[in-house]
């Protein structure tokens, strides 16, 4: 690959019990794979000590994920593509990853959000259970940033199987009982295949 079609992929998460965390390793391994340059960063946990060691499941997924880094600004302007994941809370996007986007004033007041590739997936307990609206508001930020939304659409049979044109989507089931499987990896190979031939077409463009 020559340095003209190198991509800087940037994926950026939380997850409070593992499952878009799982996506979104699955995504940077896609990116990296097809040729681009990938930083997975998680969010800053802003739900206090009390709350995540009152479920198992947070507090250990906490323990193991300590030494991804934190995401910052920096890693967006870096970045040629973004991939953005959260658990969908009450149909919208976690405190988590909203914090993170409302850090983003100055680098969107300098324009350097603009004319980069902006995609997101997410996970919910329910069957649909906002999937759909909680990748929909994420992409309303995207909007103000200038960026090229990548959806995956219907743009390949995995597709048909998860289900969801906006993004890649998981259903975790009540109290975790359903992992990330193939279908929900498939349909996030596509996205993260997709997001990096965009980015890579925008770049050279
Ligand atoms: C405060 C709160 C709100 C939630 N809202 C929804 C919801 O609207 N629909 C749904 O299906 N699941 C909802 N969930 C469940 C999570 O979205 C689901 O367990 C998800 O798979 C967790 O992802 P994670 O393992 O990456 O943290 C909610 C969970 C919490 C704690």
């Amino acid at each position: 690959m020559t340095a003209d079609t190198a991509v800087n992929v940037a994926v950026i998460y939380y997850s409070a019990t593992g499952n878009v965390a799982e996506i979104a390793r699955e995504i940077a391994e896609t990116a990296e794979k097809a040729g681009a340059e990938v930083r997975l960063r998680r969010c800053a946990e802003l739900a206090q000590r009390s709350a995540i060691e009152a479920n198992p499941r947070w507090a250990q997924h906490a323990a193991e994920t300590a030494d991804i880094p934190v995401a910052v600004p920096a890693d967006l302007l870096w970045a040629d593509a973004v991939l953005f994941g959260s658990p969908t809370r009450f149909g919208n996007i976690s405190a988590q990853l909203k914090q993170f986007l409302d850090q983003l004033g100055p680098a969107w007041g300098q324009g350097l959000l603009k004319d980069k590739v902006y995609s997101g997936f997410t996970s919910t307990a329910s069957e649909h259970g906002g999937q759909e609206s909680t990748l929909l508001a994420l992409t309303t930020s995207f909007h103000h940033f200038g960026g090229i939304v990548v959806a995956p659409g219907y743009t390949h049979p995995d597709k048909f199987a998860d289900g969801n044109p906006y993004g890649t989507a998981h259903w975790s089931g009540g109290g975790n009982t359903r992992p990330v499987d193939d279908t929900t990896r498939r349909a996030a190979r596509v996205q993260a295949d997709r997001v990096v031939k965009f980015a890579r077409a925008v770049k050279t463009a």
